[in-house]
C-alpha cells in the first residue's frame, strides 16, 4: 500500500510514518508539498481544518495511493486567549474524508499580538527561541510545554484518530 503525505515538514512526516508503520508495516510513503489553499497562518479552527482537508484531497487527485494525509497547524482565539490548534484529514481512494483535531494550548500574548499583525508562528517562534526551524522539530507546543509534548507527538495522536476512523469504516462497510 502507498500513503501520500501532503507536506515536506519533518515533524509532520515523522508522525505519519511512525504511526502508519505500526499498522501497515509494508506501507511505502511519498511526500508531496500540496498547498493548503488557506492562509499561510490559519487563524481559526475552521480555516485550519479546511487546510488539512484541501491538502488531503489534492493528494488523491489522479493517484493510486491507498490514502493521503493532510496535516495543518493554526491558531484559534477563544475568549481573548489564542490557542494553537492542529487538524488532520485522511482522504481515501474512494472519496471518503476523515478528520481529526489535536491538542491545543494557549500561546503568550506577545506572540498572539504578532500573529494578529500578520506574522507566521514558525518564524516568530524561531526569533522567540533563538533557534532555527522550530516548526520542523518540537514546535511551539514543545516550547510551551517544556518539551513534554512535541509537534510530532501531537500529530501522531491525530494520525491515530484518523487511522482509527478509517479502519472502523472498513469494518462497517
Ligand atoms: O510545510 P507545511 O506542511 O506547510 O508545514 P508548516 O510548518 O508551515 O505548518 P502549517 O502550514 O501547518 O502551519 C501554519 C503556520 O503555523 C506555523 N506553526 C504551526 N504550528 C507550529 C508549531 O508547533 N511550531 C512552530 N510553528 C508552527 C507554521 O510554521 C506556519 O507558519
Ligand atoms: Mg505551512
Amino acid at each position: 500500500m502507498k500513503i501520500l503525505i501532503g507536506t515536506n515538514n519533518r515533524a509532520k512526516t515523522k508522525a505519519v510514518q511512525s504511526i502508519s508503520s505500526i499498522y501497515y508495516p509494508k506501507a511505502s510513503f511519498e511526500n508531496k508539498d500540496v498547498p493548503s489553499l488557506v492562509s499561510n497562518q490559519p487563524m481559526s479552527n475552521e480555516e485550519t481544518r479546511q487546510g488539512a482537508i484541501n491538502r488531503a484531497k489534492q493528494l488523491m487527485e489522479n493517484s493510486e495511493a491507498t490514502f493521503g494525509i493532510g496535516l495543518e497547524g493554526g491558531v484559534n482565539e477563544m475568549n481573548d486567549t489564542m490557542y494553537i490548534c492542529n487538524w488532520g484529514a485522511l482522504a481515501t481512494s474512494d472519496g471518503k474524508i476523515f478528520t481529526a483535531t489535536g491538542a491545543g494550548i494557549p500561546i503568550p500574548e506577545e506572540i498572539a499580538i504578532q500573529l494578529k499583525a500578520g506574522a507566521e508562528l514558525g518564524p516568530v517562534m524561531d526569533v522567540y527561541t533563538n533557534k532555527n526551524d522550530i516548526r520542523h522539530d518540537e514546535g511551539a507546543i514543545g516550547v510551551f510545554t517544556d518539551g513534554f509534548v512535541k509537534r510530532s507527538d501531537m500529530f501522531e495522536h491525530i494520525m491515530l484518530l484518523l487511522i482509527g476512523q478509517y479502519e472502523l469504516s472498513k469494518k462497517l462497510s
